[in-house]
C-alpha cells in the first residue's frame, strides 16, 4: 500500500487535516454540506446536542446528534476549488490512517448532502422551491484533474451539450451524476434536473453587469438544451465537484438546490431566509429518518 507523503496530505501540529482543522472522529458519516458558513448554525440548531464546533477560514464544522442520529454540518465556501479541499480532507479523515499515512484496508463511505442556494433557468421552476440535482455539468475544470470513469451515455449527453454551448471550444465541461441510491431515498417527490456548476457567479452564469460576455447565447443554450428528455434546470457553483469527487472517492452524494432566483423570469425571492430555513428542516427530517 502506498505511503502518503507529508506534502501530499498536510496535517497540522495537532494531527488535524490542513484546512478543515478536524481530527478523525470529529465527523459523522452523514454530513450536510453548505456553502455559506453562516448556514452551519442554522443547520446545527436543529440538532438535540452539538458536541463539536471547529473551523478554519470558511470551513466551519458542527457535529452533534439529532433524534439519535449523529450528523455533521460543514461549510465549503464558494466554488469547486473549495470542494476539492473539503472532499479530499473529509475522505482522509475516514479512509486514511493519519498516524501511518497509509490508506485503510477497509474503506468507509460517507453520505454527503448539499443544501445550497441556486438560480433556476426554466420559467416553470418556481422561486422558493426545492430541486434535486440528478446530475451536474461542471463548467469549471476540477474533475479534469482526476482519473475517472464515465459512461458512454453520459459522454453522449456531454458531447451534445458541449457542441451547443461552444462551437469555439473555449469551455471544456464534464458530467457527474449524483448517488442514485441517495436521490431515490432522500429526493423522492422533489423536482429533479441537471444542474450547471459554474466557475463564477456573473458572466460564468450568463449575468451581464458592466463587461460583455465572451460566451454569446450562454443563457439561451442552457435554457433550451434537451437530450433524450433531460433538461438543464438550474445554475450554482459546487454540485458537479461534489458529485464528481464523491464518485471517485467512493462516497454517496445528493445536492438539494433551494431556488432563490429564476433567471428566465428575472424574479428573486422576497423571503430567502425563510425559504432556506423551511427546507433545512425538511431535508434534515428526511436525513434523520432514512439514512
Ligand atoms: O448557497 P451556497 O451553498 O453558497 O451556494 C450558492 O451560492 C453561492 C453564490 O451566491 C455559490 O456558492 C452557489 O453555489
Ligand atoms: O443565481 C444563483 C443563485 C444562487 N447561487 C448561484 O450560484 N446562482
Amino acid at each position: 500500500m502506498r505511503f502518503i507523503s507529508d506534502t501530499d496530505l498536510i496535517l497540522n501540529a495537532d494531527g488535524s487535516v490542513y484546512h478543515l482543522n478536524l481530527l478523525p472522529g470529529d465527523i459523522a458519516d452523514t454530513i450536510i454540506l453548505v456553502g455559506d458558513p453562516e448556514r452551519v448554525p442554522q443547520v446545527s440548531r436543529h440538532f438535540d446536542t452539538i458536541d463539536l464546533k471547529k473551523g478554519k477560514r470558511e470551513f466551519i464544522t458542527h457535529t452533534g446528534v439529532m433524534r439519535g442520529k449523529r450528523l455533521s454540518v460543514v461549510s465549503t465556501g464558494i466554488g469547486t476549488d473549495n470542494i476539492d479541499i473539503v472532499l479530499n480532507e473529509l475522505d482522509a479523515l475516514v479512509n486514511i490512517d493519519l498516524d501511518t499515512r497509509m490508506v485503510k484496508g477497509e474503506l468507509n463511505q460517507l453520505n454527503l448532502i448539499r443544501i445550497g442556494t441556486s438560480g433556476a433557468v426554466q420559467a416553470d421552476i418556481p422561486i422558493d422551491s426545492l430541486l434535486v440535482s440528478s446530475a451536474a455539468i461542471g463548467l469549471d475544470s476540477l474533475m479534469h484533474y482526476y482519473k475517472r470513469e464515465t459512461s458512454a451515455a453520459d459522454e453522449e449527453l456531454l458531447a451534445a451539450f458541449s457542441k451547443s454551448l461552444n462551437g469555439s471550444g473555449s469551455v471544456l465541461p464534464y458530467f457527474a451524476a449524483g448517488s442514485r441510491e441517495l436521490i431515490s431515498i432522500l429526493g423522492n417527490g422533489f423536482k429533479q434536473g441537471i444542474t450547471i456548476t459554474a466557475p463564477g457567479f456573473y458572466a460564468p452564469q450568463g449575468r451581464s453587469v458592466r463587461v460583455a460576455s465572451a460566451v454569446p447565447q450562454f443563457f439561451e443554450v442552457i435554457n433550451q438544451f434537451e437530450y433524450k428528455g433531460q433538461r438543464i434546470t438550474n445554475l450554482e457553483m459546487e454540485t458537479a465537484g461534489i458529485y464528481g469527487m464523491a464518485a471517485v472517492l467512493g462516497h454517496r452524494a445528493i445536492s438539494f438546490n433551494v431556488i432563490l432566483a429564476n433567471r428566465a423570469t428575472n424574479v428573486f425571492s422576497r423571503t430567502p431566509a425563510e425559504t432556506m430555513e423551511r427546507f433545512i428542516g425538511e431535508v434534515l427530517d428526511r436525513v434523520v429518518e432514512y439514512t
